[in-house]
């Protein structure tokens, strides 16, 4: 489902972030993405939505081939691909409801497929109950589930998540967790870069170490390797 081969970047300014990435993530896995600060694990999740493009190597999704999209079909692929960002970027002036709706209006879907799917991820992320309040009415946890909602609520086969519980403290970055292993149990393939050793220990999945560019572990139900 996820195909990396011999995948390099190197930014326009010099900076090798990725030196030869193989790597091959079947349907449904849950991996977390580890590493010292710098050594490419933002680079390496942004290349699956073309948001950073390759170098040299090839990356396929499903059957797209990413490296030769054409930039009209871009959309395409990130409709297959849910994205949740530490800092949420939620639309601030757009409600609950209208930041999780947003995600399907463009895609034009009608109004009544709309409702339903919206208050579906609602109930499923505890939120229906504030589906009318505006983001800084929320706090940082109920935030980040607005942030889970609008990524799922287009039923994408991969979510992506860059340090989903970086700007929580524990208890609430438990809670987030046990939303994504909710996903995943409904065969979502889930892909999170984290500095978070208590979350890689608690909860054990797949574990992609990178350094210096290059993937330097990778382990079923591993541990996260690091002091901190
Ligand atoms: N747009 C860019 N232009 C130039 N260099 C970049 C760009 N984005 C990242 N880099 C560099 O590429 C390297 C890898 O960065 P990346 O963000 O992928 O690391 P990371 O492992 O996600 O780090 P962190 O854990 O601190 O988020 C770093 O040296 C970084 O400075």
């Amino acid at each position: 489902m996820i195909l990396m081969k011999d995948v390099h970047k190197t930014y326009a300014n010099g900076v090798v972030a990725l030196s030869g990435i193989n790597v091959d993530i079947k349907q449904g896995e849950f991996v977390y993405i580890v590493g010292p600060s710098g050594a490419g694990k933002s680079t390496f999740i942004r290349l699956m939505f073309r948001e950073v493009k390759p170098s040299n190597g090839t990356i396929r999704i499903n059957d797209i081939n990413v490296n030769d999209l054409k930039e009209r079909k871009v959309p395409y692929l990130r409709r297959n691909i849910g994205v949740v960002y530490q800092d949420f970027k939620l639309l601030p002036k757009l409600s609950v409801y209208e930041n999780v709706a947003f995600a399907l209006e463009v895609i034009e879907e009608s109004p009544a497929v709309i409702r339903k799917r919206v208050m579906e991820v609602l109930d499923l992320v505890g939120l229906k109950n504030k589906a009318r309040f505006l983001p800084d009415e929320l706090s940082g946890g109920e935030q980040q589930r607005v942030s889970i909602a609008r990524a799922i609520v287009n039923h994408p086969k991969i979510v992506i998540a860059d340090e989903p519980t970086g700007n929580l403290d524990p208890e609430t970055s438990r809670e987030i967790m046990k939303i994504f292993e909710e996903i995943n149990d409904r065969g979502t393939t889930i892909l999170m870069a984290t500095h978070s050793k208590e979350i890689v220990n608690t909860f054990r999945k797949r574990v992609i170490a990178i350094e210096d560019g290059l993937i330097v572990r990778d382990e079923h139900r591993g541990d996260y390797g690091y002091e901190s």
